[in-house]
């Protein structure tokens, strides 16, 4: 673990991520509705929190960090082969500075995976963003990079699915609401991440500030630092790193679903300073893409806040509008190669 020896301040302990143990829903009724008292809090307060009590063992998560350690490790070539511009389902390799967010470049290298469906190329009169579901790409020189992928993606499925039971239950709501937008045609999505140390060029924007698209992201961090979550007062602070744990937030799907109630929250990563590398692993718990998300019934409705209205981040019910606006900001040049037609305004 990377926890500092000495004992945080009050003002640093104040502005720490909440943490919240998973295992304590199985606890008994005390621990559990302690734990519920936490995680409401957490979702309604902050909208991010460290997890740990997850099940996940250290052994699957060297497998899956060992695949992610060896692509990176390829030559360029290899991972170019897999250039996200030739993929019109926005899956593969971004190279570093070909990513935008927040309307400017972010610099790191990624690869994006997904569930491995066929193309659903959209007919006449169907919705643009069945171009989201597709093949993956999926690096030759490496087979046990997809074993290694495709379970991640069922393993934290599951947990998430739990996550999402326990969340709902927690500010009183039916913990299966939301399961038919999910099951067999859900839409998860998943990334393997290098921030390869400071542009250079006196910009430090790892990836800009943003909000997920979907319902809950689970993200395994290296011990380097540098993601920061904007708080109540409007800053963004650090969040640590903490073995173990899974530094979760919720995605603009569950804000949408509860009014605002709960918070999808801004993030962002600061490049590491001078050649110093940081990798990270973000999974996206993401409903099927014709998922038309339902206002959530809960006790707490009548106080929610309304959603967050920025003109430039709308935000749409439908999920997989929700996913392609940002795939189209975030990717130009596979959208201006794939989608030019999706990019002409109305
Ligand atoms: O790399 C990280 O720590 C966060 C990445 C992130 O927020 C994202 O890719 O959506
Ligand atoms: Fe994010």
């Amino acid at each position: 673990m990377t926890h500092t020896a000495t004992t945080p301040s009050y003002e640093t302990s104040r502005r720490q991520l909440p943490i919240i143990d998973l295992s304590a829903a199985d606890r008994g009724p005390e621990d559990r509705a302690l734990f519920h008292a936490q995680l409401h809090s957490a979702a309604h307060d902050v909208g991010f929190f460290q997890l740990v009590g997850h099940g996940i063992t250290q052994d699957e998560t060297d497998a899956l960090l060992g695949a992610m350690r060896a692509f990176f490790a390829l030559p360029e070539a290899d991972r170019l082969a897999l250039d996200n511009v030739n993929s019109p389902h926005f899956r593969g390799y971004t190279r570093i500075g070909d990513e935008r967010t927040a309307g400017a470049r972010d610099w790191r290298d990624q690869l994006d995976m997904g569930a491995e469906r066929p193309a659903h190329v959209p007919g006449p009169g169907e919705a643009p963003y069945w171009w989201l579901q597709g093949p993956n790409q999926w690096p030759a020189a490496l087979p046990e990079l997809r074993t290694a992928a495709l379970a991640w993606i069922d393993r934290l499925s599951a947990v998430a699915e739990r996550l999402l039971h326990e969340l709902l239950a927690a500010i009183g709501a039916d913990p299966a609401f939301y399961d038919s937008v999910f099951g067999d045609r859900a839409h998860p999505h998943l990334k393997f991440v290098r921030y390869p140390g400071s542009a250079g060029d006196g910009a430090d924007q790892g990836v800009g500030a943003h909000k997920d698209y979907g319902f809950l992201t689970l993200l395994l961090q290296d011990r380097v630092g540098g993601l920061q979550v904007q708080r109540e007062d409007g800053l963004f602070h650090d969040v640590p790193p903490l073995d173990g744990a899974f530094v979760v937030n919720l995605g603009e799907l569950l804000e949408v679903a509860t009014n605002g109630y709960l918070l999808a929250t801004n993030h962002r990563v600061v490049s590491p300073p001078g050649a110093t590398e940081r990798f990270s692993v973000p999974f996206f718990y993401n409903p099927r893409l014709d998922a038309r998300v339902e206002p959530l019934l809960f006790p707490g409705a009548s106080t929610a806040p309304g959603i967050t209205a920025d003109p430039a981040n709308p935000l749409f019910a439908e999920y997989g509008y929700n996913e392609l606006k940002g795939k189209l900001r975030a990717h130009p040049r596979t959208a201006e190669r794939h989608h030019a037609a999706l990019l002409t305004p109305a």
